[in-house]
């Protein structure tokens, strides 16, 4: 009986999980990096350097937790000759700088010692930049300069300049640290890093996690010559070439056939993002919409026609070369929630729910825009409330109040939405997960606004899920094979809300933000 492994290289963890050829989980084991690794003395698997804007990971780090990882599985007894393929996934926009002849080491690992003991001289640079940081605003502007402009960089890449992207990333490197750029001979992101470990050599990067970097040119697949030579010399070549995200890349390294007793035959699927991944762990299909509603709430949506825009992030289709897939970030979620509850249903859920049973749809036409801290999605920060005729008011009544907040945060999610290319379609489905979704009125306004009907499904496991999934997806034909074709059975989506006829104005919604935004 087959098994596929997936594995998950987060901010805060590495994660295995393991299923039977069905797909359905059978084992799974984790390495937390603070409390297994404390050597490292990392806060939530990261160090924020002083300036409070570099944020990094020990490269070392993460390649000890992989051992250490295998090693919790083999002492439960895994058969690891069973294993058919394997696919993997890392914390998006981080990098890993691979020191000049470090491939010779990768490829004669000795199985009789830790990775890490032999990998740990193999990086020029030894404190990985991950998702987290914020210190490359400079290196931002001068990429957008270059191009033309956030929004051309957009259309080539899928994003404007953001300080995480890697390519900004790398010119820090190249413009602050010359010699270790220099001395750099391949350049990985977290997830083919993480191949690269299980290949015993150099992995491609993936068109999905590739699209997170500014240096993709997303609809050709290639890296954006414009970019690339905008953002340091020689770096096409340390980038290795992009491939799909269910390329076979190879099979797995000798080194873990003789120390885990994997089977010779187990082929190494290519490594994508955990965004991309969580899409696939999803079963996100063409129509779909992933909402996940936490401290920030954010979106994953299949698209096939993007539109490029200065907010969100575009990235190529992690289970279909010929599709995208679109992340939306909303910073001001769940906290805003839990304050209006505390503010207006005495600190209780059920009361909030009841405000939302005791008002109608659209809310008399009140609109509320309640963005406590700097939103990303727009870029603005404030409360602004707004009666049927547009005019600004100073309050609504306390279940008016809930309700304006509860349709405003969804309308502004269907809005940007639409923004980048969604189409409300008859066979579209909202997936909601996360904290919020455990209330029925709240996913019923959900339902309401998007007009469709609105699934539950436990993601906590999605990303690691996604990439057991692309493995068996990988080794079973890849692009020649619809992603969907792999599963026996349904997906485990537990219907929760289907929309009342109503129409919201989702328009008007765009000009109320416009006309708060600076
Ligand atoms: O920066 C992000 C997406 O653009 C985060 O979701 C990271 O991928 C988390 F690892």
């Amino acid at each position: 009986m087959a098994t596929y492994l997936g594995f998950d290289f987060s901010t805060q963890q590495v994660k295995i999980l393991a299923t039977n050829e069905s797909l359905e989980p059978i084992k799974e084991v984790n390495v937390h990096f603070d409390s297994e690794l404390p050597q490292y003395k990392t806060k939530g698997g990261v160090h924020i350097q002083d300036d409070n804007l570099t944020v990094t990971a020990p490269t070392e780090m993460w390649v000890e937790a992989l051992d250490l990882a295998l090693k919790k599985l083999k002492d439960d007894g895994f058969d690891f000759q069973s294993v058919a393929a394997i696919s993997g996934t890392g914390q998006q926009h981080g990098s890993v700088y691979w020191l000049n002849g470090a491939s010779e080491t990768l490829c004669n690992l000795n199985p009789n010692n830790n990775m890490h003991e032999q990998l740990g001289n193999c990086f020029s640079v030894k404190n990985s930049p991950i998702w987290m940081d914020s210190s490359t605003k400079e290196e931002c502007s001068y990429l957008e300069q270059k191009v033309g402009g956030g929004q051309n960089l957009s259309s080539i890449t899928g994003s404007r300049a953001y300080e995480r992207f890697t390519g900004n990333q790398i010119r820090k490197i190249f413009t602050k640290q010359r010699d270790l750029y220099d001395k750099t001979e391949r350049i990985s992101l977290v997830s083919s890093f993480a191949a690269s470990l299980l290949l015993g050599k150099y992995a491609n990067i993936d068109y999905s996690d590739g699209s997170g970097m500014n240096l993709l040119d997303i609809k050709k697949k290639l890296w954006s010559f414009q970019c690339t030579a905008a953002v340091a010399d020689g770096l096409h070549k340390k980038l290795g070439e992009p491939v799909s995200s269910s390329t076979v890349l190879g099979g797995i390294s000798d080194y873990f056939v003789k120390r885990y007793g994997f089977n010779p035959s187990c082929k190494v699927i290519a490594f994508t993002g955990d965004n991309p991944a969580s899409l696939a762990g999803c079963r996100l299909q063409r129509g779909d919409i992933v909402v996940s509603l936490g401290t920030s709430d954010t979106l994953m949506l299949w698209l096939d026609e993007p539109k490029p825009a200065l907010e969100g992030h575009i990235f190529v289709n992690p289970v279909d070369d010929n599709a995208y897939m679109a992340l939306l970030c909303f910073k001001n979620g769940s906290l805003t929630r839990e304050r209006f509850r505390d503010k207006y249903a005495q600190g209780s859920w059920e009361k909030f729910s009841e405000a939302l049973k005791a008002t109608s749809p659209r809310n008399n036409g009140n609109i509320g825009i309640y963005f406590d801290v700097q939103e990303i999605t727009p870029d603005a920060v404030g409360h602004f409330r707004f009666n049927a005729k547009d005019e600004k008011v100073e309050a609504f009544s306390d279940v008016e109040e809930i309700r304006s907040l509860v349709e405003g945060q969804f309308l502004a999610k269907r809005y940007h939405a639409e923004r980048l290319g969604y189409k409300l379609a008859s066979n579209s489905r909202v997936l909601a997960t996360g904290g919020a979704s455990k209330n029925p009125e709240i996913l019923q306004v959900l339902s309401d606004v998007f007009q469709a009907p609105v699934y539950i499904l436990d993601t906590s496991n999605s990303a690691c899920l996604g990439c057991a999934y692309r493995a068996k997806h990988g080794l079973k034909g890849g692009q020649s094979l619809q992603f969907s074709k792999i599963f026996d059975q349904a997906p485990n989506y537990k219907l929760a809300a289907s929309p009342i006829d109503v129409t919201y104005d989702v328009e008007r919604y765009g000009r109320l933000q416009a006309s708060i935004c600076k």
